[in-house]
C-alpha cells in the first residue's frame, strides 16, 4: 500500500506538530468511560479461569467459552479483561485435555501474556482444583519473552472463562476482601423467586427472596485457604458441589465476605447469552469515532455538518487534520476512523490511514473500522470517474478485511443548496453511525449513496 507523504509512519512521531483535535461529546459521561483510578495491590494475586465445561446448555456443537464473536473467541475477551489489570501476576486458564492445542493457538494467535494452560477435570470443582494447584507450581517458568512470577499468589481469584465483562475496580474489591477475610465472593439480587419442590413436582416450600442473594463470580480466595478446602473436600463436593466459597465455610471455617457486583458479571450460559455478549461488545466499540479531514476546506465543511448532525450518532466525535505528532495517539486506542476526501482526492488518504493501523497492529483484538466519505461535485464527475472508485474501494477493503479492518465507503454529491448539504449530511451521519455500530462483514467495501 502507498503511504500518503503527509501521513508517514516518521511523522506521527513528531510530537510538537499543532494538530488538535476538536472533540464533540455527545452523551453524557458514562461510568465505564472513566479510566479507573490507578490501583496498586502491595500483595501478589493470580487467577483461575475455568474453562473445561461442554456447554451444553448453549445445544452448540463447540463449547461456548470457544465461540467466536467479532473474530475472536469468548475466552480470549475473558483472558483480556485479566491480563490489561497490571497488579494481576499470572492467569491459569483450566481446559479439558482435547482443547489444550486449540487454547494454546488461541494465546498465539492473540499475542496473550502471562497465560498458561492446564487440563481440566470432569466437573467444575476438579477443574478448579487443578487451576488452583498448578498456580503454586509457576516458579520462574519461562514463557516466550518474560518469566512467570515466583511462588504462590497470596490471593487466588477464581473467575469462570465464560463470564467476559469483569472490571479491574471490583476484582481490586474482591482482591482486598479475599486478603482480609480469607474469602470474598460476588453476588447480585434474585431475579426470581426460589423455591423447593417435592419429588412429586409439588411446591414444598418457598425462600424469602430478601434474604437470599445469587453468587456470582468473581470469588477470591487467601491461597492457602483454597488449597486447603480443595484437599479436605469431599468425592461428593467434587462431583455435585457449585460453590466455592462454601468449601472455604465448612472446610476451613472461613466466612466469606459478599460484595454486591454490576450487572455485567452475568454468565453466558444460552446461545442467546452469546448473541447479547456480542452486543455489548459492539456497543462498546462504537463509542468514538475520529474523523479525518486531511486539511481540505470541503472536508472541514462536512465535518462541521456532521458534528451538526451528530445527535444521531451518540458517540464522541473527534476531528483532526491527520493522524500526525500528538494525533497518532487515536491509532492506539478504540476509536474508528471517518476519512473524510474533498472531491479531488481518490483513495490514497485511506491507504495511508490502513497502512498506519496495520503499522501499529491496531487490529489485532478487535476489527478496526474505517469509513471513507467521498465528496463529488456532480459537475464534475464524469462517467469513468464514477465507475473506478466503487471497484477501488472493493479491492483495498478485501485486502484490509484479512488483516481486521472493515472499510466501508460513502459518497455524497455536493449540492449547491444548504438545505440539501445538510441533508445530505445528516444521511452520512445516519450511515456512518449505523456501520459503526453494525460492523457488518456484508457491506464491507460497499461505496454507499448519501
Ligand atoms: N468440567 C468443567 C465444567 C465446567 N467448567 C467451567 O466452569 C465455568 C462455569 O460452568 P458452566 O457455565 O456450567 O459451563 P459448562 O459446564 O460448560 O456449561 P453446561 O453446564 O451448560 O454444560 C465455565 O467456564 C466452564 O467451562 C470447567 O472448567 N470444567
Ligand atoms: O457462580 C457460581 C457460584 O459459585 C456458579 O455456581 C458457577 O458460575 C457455576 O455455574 P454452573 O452452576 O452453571 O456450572
Amino acid at each position: 500500500m502507498e503511504r500518503n507523504p503527509v501521513n508517514t509512519a516518521g511523522d506521527r512521531l513528531d510530537p510538537d506538530r499543532p494538530t488538535h483535535p476538536r472533540t464533540f461529546p455527545t452523551h453524557p459521561a458514562r461510568e465505564s468511560d472513566h479510566q479507573p483510578a490507578e490501583r496498586s495491590v502491595e500483595f501478589p494475586v493470580s487467577v483461575v479461569l475455568p474453562a473445561g465445561g461442554t456447554g451444553e446448555r448453549t445445544g452448540l456443537q463447540t463449547p461456548k467459552q470457544f465461540c467466536s464473536f467479532l473474530g475472536r473467541p469468548l475466552i480470549s475477551y475473558t483472558i483480556q479483561a485479566f491480563e490489561r489489570v497490571s497488579w494481576i501476576q499470572s492467569i491459569v486458564v483450566v481446559v479439558a485435555k482435547e482443547n489444550m492445542d486449540l487454547m494454546m493457538d488461541i494465546i498465539q494467535r492473540f499475542q496473550h501474556r502471562k497465560v498458561r494452560v492446564v487440563p481440566g477435570g470432569s466437573t467444575r470443582h476438579r477443574s478448579i482444583r487443578n487451576g488452583v494447584l498448578a498456580l503454586g507450581e509457576g516458579e520462574g517458568e519461562e514463557k516466550g519473552e518474560q518469566t512467570l512470577p515466583a511462588g504462590r499468589p497470596k490471593v487466588a481469584i477464581i473467575h469462570d472463562a465464560v463470564r467476559p465483562f469483569v472490571e479491574e475496580d471490583f476484582l481490586y474489591k474482591i482482591a482486598v476482601a479475599a486478603k482480609e477475610h480469607g474469602a470474598a465472593g460476588a453476588i447480585r439480587p434474585l431475579v426470581s423467586t426460589v423455591i423447593a419442590t417435592t419429588s412429586e413436582n409439588y411446591l414444598d416450600h418457598s425462600l424469602e427472596r430478601a434474604k437470599y442473594r445469587a453468587s456470582e463470580m468473581p470469588q477470591g480466595f487467601r491461597y492457602d485457604v483454597i488449597c486447603q478446602a480443595y484437599q479436605r473436600c469431599t468425592e461428593s463436593d467434587f462431583e455435585f458441589g457449585t460453590e466455592c466459597l462454601h468449601l472455604a465455610l465448612q472446610y476451613c471455617g472461613t466466612n466469606a465476605k459478599l460484595i454486591e457486583g454490576p450487572p455485567t458479571l452475568w454468565k453466558v450460559t444460552y446461545k442467546r447469552d452469546l448473541a447479547a455478549a456480542e452486543s455489548i461488545i459492539k456497543e462498546t466499540l462504537s463509542r468514538s469515532a475520529c474523523i479525518i479531514t486531511g486539511g481540505s476546506a470541503q472536508a472541514a465543511a462536512l465535518a462541521d455538518a456532521l458534528h451538526k448532525a451528530v445527535g444521531a450518532l451518540d458517540m464522541e466525535l473527534d476531528v483532526i487534520p491527520d493522524l500526525v505528532g500528538v494525533n497518532s495517539r487515536y491509532l492506539l486506542k478504540e476509536w474508528n476512523f471517518i476519512q473524510v476526501s474533498g472531491s479531488q482526492s481518490g483513495l490514497s488518504e485511506v491507504e495511508a490511514l490502513l497502512t498506519s493501523l496495520e503499522a501499529v497492529n491496531r487490529a489485532l483484538l478487535h476489527p478496526v473500522i474505517v469509513i471513507w466519505v467521498h465528496l463529488n461535485c456532480s459537475d464534475e464527475l464524469s462517467i469513468s470517474g464514477r465507475m473506478a472508485e466503487p471497484t477501488a474501494i472493493m479491492d483495498l477493503a478485501s485486502v484490509a478485511k484479512l488483516r481486521n479492518i472493515l472499510l466501508y465507503g460513502i459518497q455524497l454529491h455536493q449540492s449547491k443548496g444548504t438545505e440539501c448539504w445538510e441533508r445530505s449530511a445528516s444521511r452520512v451521519a445516519e450511515i456512518t453511525s449505523a456501520l459503526i455500530r453494525d460492523r457488518s462483514p456484508a457491506l464491507v467495501g460497499q461505496l454507499l449513496q448519501a
